[in-house]
């Protein structure tokens, strides 16, 4: 035999295949199946080993009990039980400062006291990892799913945020033109269905349009399609991709029909924003829309076109369904509280611009309709934990307590919400207490965190820190805007004896029901 190796393998592999060969011909259906699952078996065990373990932190408790076995029941349970999952390990150990671990199918979450968010709020993000959160979550390595590029996080804090008051002056034109064209025709006499959440959804992917690149973008019907199908797409593809073992999921990306038609919303994309892009480039013309910011802003590979086209789509997956949800949601909240509604329109009456929009200072002054979407989203956050990160490397926070490298952690966002000692009567909805705390103090820093847009350790549903979410004061006009056109133009209510309907938990997600309905009636012109 000689003494290398290499040459040994390749000596041998052509007499290795022959024989395999010889053997794989004389073996029956059965020796096959069986081989079959001897692959696969082995395949998954290599992966099982070969992927990063996490390791418990011993002491900490696990809800649903730490054995192995309650794991993988508590896994399973907190596909569709994670609310009250999350709720009993906050109120159990979190209350007095604890952490706890919460098993999900990505493994044992673990829940940090808020008091550790001053400790990591501005860690470095290789190594308290936001976008792995979103990579894991969506399937993003098949998906796309979790861009690393900041290019849009950057441009909507920098020029989204500081531009506002502008946006909001087109955004409002654009809500009058949805309506009139997606929300469905109601009479003065008759009370109309309305299937919300869909309505709203098209309502909003619409005038985010608006914001992402003018009236140009928004009245492009088959970008607007793609930006809703996008996420919906790649949700539910991500969803079908968790069913299989890593090493089978790239195959399966090509068969499964969801994760196919991405690659058609990116064509979309770029049939809309290129030309777009191109003529801005050629004339110079700056409007004020995040496609101008972002083509400003691109340094590096960021210049490429295709590349902002990719992310337009990234940025309506952050925008859209998230604001749907929560614009649902408070809809909800106003056909179950019929009492606030007149308070609503009167604060618009007060607040509005002669020509009947609302301007930078009306928007800041409805504290009404800002109390009530804060509550709503007290109630029904569209996320159950928040600050979701990825410890990439055993990481010691101030008290010496180490988190080990390849945990998932986050903030039972919701728990926190419906603590007593930060809500005297947590389970009572009172959609004018954050007024009512703006109106009682001359507090700056009460004030401010009476907002719908506060990011605090009180108020997680925006996340906290570095990764807060930027398009917060944006998605709080928006839903303002929309929600006062609606209240100005129909009458709305839960149909006889309907009740409001509960949220969907899939998850960390806690959805607005899509199968619920509710009534709308044209008002009488006054
Ligand atoms: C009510 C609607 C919305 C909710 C509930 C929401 C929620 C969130 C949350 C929880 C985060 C993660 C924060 C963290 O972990 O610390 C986030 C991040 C983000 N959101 Fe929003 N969001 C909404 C609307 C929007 C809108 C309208 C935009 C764009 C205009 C947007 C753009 C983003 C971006 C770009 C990030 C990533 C920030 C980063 O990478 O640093 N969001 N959002």
């Amino acid at each position: 035999m000689s003494s290398n190796p290499m040459l040994d393998t390749a000596l041998l592999a052509p007499r290795l295949l022959d024989d395999c060969v010889a053997w794989a011909s004389s073996l029956s259906k059965n020796d096959i199946g069986g081989l079959l699952f001897l692959v696969t078996l082995t395949l998954t065990l290599w992966n099982y080993f070969s992927s990063p373990k996490q390791r418990l932190v011993p002491g900490i408790p696990v809800i649903g009990g730490a054995s192995k076995k309650d794991r993988i029941r508590s896994r399973e349970r907190f596909r569709h039980d994670s609310k009250a999952m999350l709720a009993e390990g906050y109120f159990r150990n979190n209350v007095n400062g604890g952490f706890f671990y919460v098993p999900s199918p990505l493994g044992e979450r673990l829940m940090l006291p808020v008091r550790y968010l001053e400790d990591l709020k501005t860690a470095p993000v290789d190594k308290v990892d936001f976008v792995g959160t979103f990579i894991e979550m969506f399937e993003g390595k098949y998906t796309t799913f979790g861009s690393r590029s900041t290019l849009h996080p950057r441009t909507v804090k920098a020029d989204l945020n500081q531009h506002l008051p502008d946006v909001m002056m087109s955004v409002q034109d654009e809500i009058v033109e949805c309506f009139d064209e997606i929300f469905p025709k109601c009479s003065e006499e008759e009370w109309t269905e309305v299937p919300l959440v869909d309505v709203i959804t098209r309502i909003v992917a619409r005038v985010s349009s608006r914001m992402f690149g003018g009236p140009e973008l928004s009245r492009n019907a088959s970008w607007v399609a793609a930006s809703i199908a996008f996420a919906i797409d790649g949700y539910i593809g991500a969803q079908k991709l968790k069913r299989y073992p890593e090493f089978l999921k790239r195959p399966a990306a090509r068969l499964i029909p969801e994760v196919r038609n991405l690659a058609n919303h990116y064509r979309e994309a770029e049939k809309a924003a290129l030309p777009m892009l191109a003529e801005r480039a050629r004339t110079g013309e700056r409007p004020k829309d995040l496609l101008a910011w972002m083509q400003d802003a691109a340094v590096g590979e960021e210049t490429d076109p295709r590349f902002i086209a990719g992310i337009l789509l990234k940025i309506s997956f952050a925008a859209i369904h998230t604001t749907a949800a929560g614009n649902s949601q408070l809809i909800f909240d106003l056909c179950a509280h019929p009492d606030l509604i007149p308070l609503v329109r009167e604060e618009y009456g007060r607040v509005a611009d002669e020509d009947g929009k609302i301007g930078k200072k009306g928007f800041f002054q409805m504290h009404i309709m800002d109390s009530i979407m804060k509550e709503s989203q007290r109630f029904n956050p569209l996320l159950l934990v928040t600050f979701e990160r990825i410890i990439t490397e055993d990481w010691r926070l101030s008290d010496g307590f180490v988190i080990p490298a390849h945990t998932t952690i986050g903030v039972p966002a919701q728990a926190i919400a419906m603590d007593p000692k930060l809500y005297p009567e947590p389970e009572t909805f009172d959609g004018l207490q954050f007024a009512k705390l703006r109106q009682s103090t001359d507090d700056p820093a009460t004030k401010g965190k009476a907002q719908f847009v506060a990011a605090n350790p009180q108020s997680m549903a925006f996340g906290y820190g570095r990764h807060a979410c930027p398009g917060r004061f944006f998605a709080g006009d928006e839903i303002k805007a929309i929600t006062i056109y609606l209240l100005n133009n129909y009458d709305i209510k839960f149909a006889e004896g309907q009740t409001r309907p509960k949220s969907v938990e899939v998850e960390t997600q806690f959805l607005p029901d899509h199968a619920a309905t509710i009534l709308c009636k044209k008002r009488k012109a006054a």
